[in-house]
């Protein structure tokens, strides 16, 4: 019997599913999911993205018994699982999604590619964002991306002819099994496209509102953003079938409903540099592990600290705010944009250490993990990619600013419930006799800052600005635009070194 093998990845569902579609339109289909544990090895993995893929993929099984089919789940490495299958029983072609994953991804999809070369099986691979394969340069993205979001979504077929056995349970292997020792973050959403849908409809007809004005403080951003990411990322959700949902119901509004169109507006738009950022990586892959713009190479390679990065990681820098947000992400598994990108500028400035370690630590932490957002972010923030605006966040700044009734801080630190108002933020300098009032010892029941935050800050910032205004390293900007920039709002000069839509995005949260 000639079939066709579909393999999903990060495409968890079948709606919207051209390689489901396509195969099942030229007769019986296998839907695979390889459970690789060399990709679980990698240090970008974690215990809570795979419970989360876990639940989506028993989700996804019973989508497909639906449908009279079901998942086939083998353990092992992708090439050996396709090999063994097909000397069971030959499938003339393969189908997947494109995929902008981390190197390992793209090593084993090429990988795939080769052997399915040399056994004569068609390798078919559509993509399922607006991210372009094999893009140059940026010109003329934007309206690629548009057209892609605006073609129809692809229906579900109504029926599958499963190429294998149907009545067998679906076998999962639990984390510990693939090695994967860090907990589970005991308060993560929920994987499925079930819950995604739901996630969507609650954010579309009754959150969206809240979306403009609600997204940067840590205490509201729970349930004023979307909270769409981990659906997104792991394929459970597709972008198109969000961004025409999205479109729909902004067609639907009554015109007195400002705010809630403003919400939906602002969400629209990072919709848009969910494949903007994705973009850079799959032109790019490198700067998953390089800075993008290799002037930086060596800015801060050589001052890593292993003390420095414990104290954030055990969030126990000192700085409640961004203590009370490590503790927030290990226990949920999510933070709003503005509180990672203060994580990582804490990191990257008064704390002087280099972004790969630290990306690392916090993709294992996000449940929503995206590879090309994630690297892409954590150099921009970081200051690396050579064409952004610096921008340092003082951590003090920001609690005062998001949280000034110190409600989130004392949420996620128990140790400061007692601490007054007036010391919260800096909670070393309170006097001795205010300590033994509320009973909070400093350097002893709360940490004393690493580093004084203002000389810190003052000399990082220094550094980055005598490297950006060498002419050897602004020369080297024009490059990095051509490839990377955004291109909508006015044309960015490479003299300016700064994206319009990038400026529109730190400006906006
Ligand atoms: C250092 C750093 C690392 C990040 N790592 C990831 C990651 O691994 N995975 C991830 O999905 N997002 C990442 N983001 C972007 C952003 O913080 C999250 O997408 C957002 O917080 C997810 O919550 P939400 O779905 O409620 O967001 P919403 O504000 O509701 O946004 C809707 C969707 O748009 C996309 N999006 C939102 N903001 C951005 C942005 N700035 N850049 C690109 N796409 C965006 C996401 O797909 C998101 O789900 C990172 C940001 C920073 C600063």
């Amino acid at each position: 019997m000639s079939y066709r093998v579909v393999w999903f990845k990060r495409d968890l569902r079948l709606h919207d599913h051209t390689p489901l579609a396509e195969a099942a339109r030229a007769g019986p289909v296998l839907c695979l999911y390889v459970v690789e544990p060399g990709l679980w090895a990698q240090p970008d993995a974690s215990a809570r993205q795979w419970g989360f893929v876990r639940e989506s993929l028993r989700d996804l099984d019973r989508a497909l018994k639906a449908l009279g089919a079901r998942l086939h789940v083998r353990v092992g490495d992708a090439v050996d699982v396709l090999a063994r299958l097909h000397a069971q029983q030959p499938f003339s072609a393969l189908h997947a999604h494109e995929e902008t994953g981390n190197t390992w991804t793209f090593d084993r999809d090429r990988s795939v590619a080769r052997w399915c070369r040399a056994q004569g099986v068609r390798y078919r691979e559509w993509p399922q964002t607006g991210v372009v394969r094999g893009l140059r340069e940026r010109d003329g993205w934007q309206g690629r991306r548009d057209a892609f979001m605006a073609l129809p979504q692809v229906v579900c077929p109504s029926g599958l002819v499963d190429a294998g056995s149907v009545d067998q349970p679906l076998v999962l292997p639990d984390a510990s099994s693939l090695g994967l020792r860090e907990a589970d973050a005991a308060r993560r959403q929920r994987g499925g496209r079930q819950e995604g849908l739901a996630v969507l409809r609650s954010f579309l007809e009754s959150r969206s509102h809240r979306y403009r004005g609600g997204i940067s403080s840590p205490l509201s951003a729970t349930t004023a953003c979307s909270r769409l990411s981990p659906y997104l990322s792991h394929g459970c959700l597709g972008v198109r079938e969000v961004e025409q949902a999205t479109r729909d119901q902004l067609a639907s509004l009554p015109p007195d409903a400002h705010q809630q169109r403003l919400g939906l507006v602002g969400f629209r738009s990072r919709l848009a540099w969910h494949d903007h950022f994705i973009q850079k990586l799959e032109s790019e892959p490198e700067l998953e592990w390089r800075n993008l713009h290799r002037a930086y190479d060596g800015l801060r390679e050589d001052d890593w600290s292993d003390e420095r990065f414990a104290a954030l990681v055990q969030g126990r820098t000192g700085w409640p705010m961004v203590d009370a947000c490590v503790a927030m992400l290990r226990e949920t598994g999510w933070l709003n944009f503005r509180m990672r990108a203060m994580l990582v500028s804490v990191a990257a400035y008064p704390l002087w250490l280099h972004w790969r370690e630290v990306g690392l630590w916090l993709a294992r932490q996000f449940v929503d993990y995206e590879p090309g957002i994630h690297w892409s972010q954590l150099q921009m923030q970081s200051g690396t990619t050579g064409i952004n605006t610096t921008r340092v966040y003082n951590p003090i700044k920001q609690a005062r600013d998001q949280d000034p009734q110190g409600r989130f801080v004392r949420r996620w630190l128990a140790a400061l419930r007692r601490v007054p108002d007036t010391w919260l933020f800096e909670p070393w300098r309170m006097p001795p006799d205010t300590q033994a009032r509320c009973g909070v010892r400093v350097g002893v029941d709360i940490p004393v800052p690493v580093v004084d935050l203002d000389a810190a800050l003052r000399e990082a910032k220094a550094r980055v600005h005598a490297l950006r205004a060498r002419p050897d390293v602004q020369a080297a900007e024009a490059e990095i635009v051509r490839r990377h920039a955004s291109r909508s709002g006015r044309r960015e000069q490479p003299s300016r070194r700064r994206s319009a839509a990038e400026m529109a995005q730190q400006e906006l949260f």
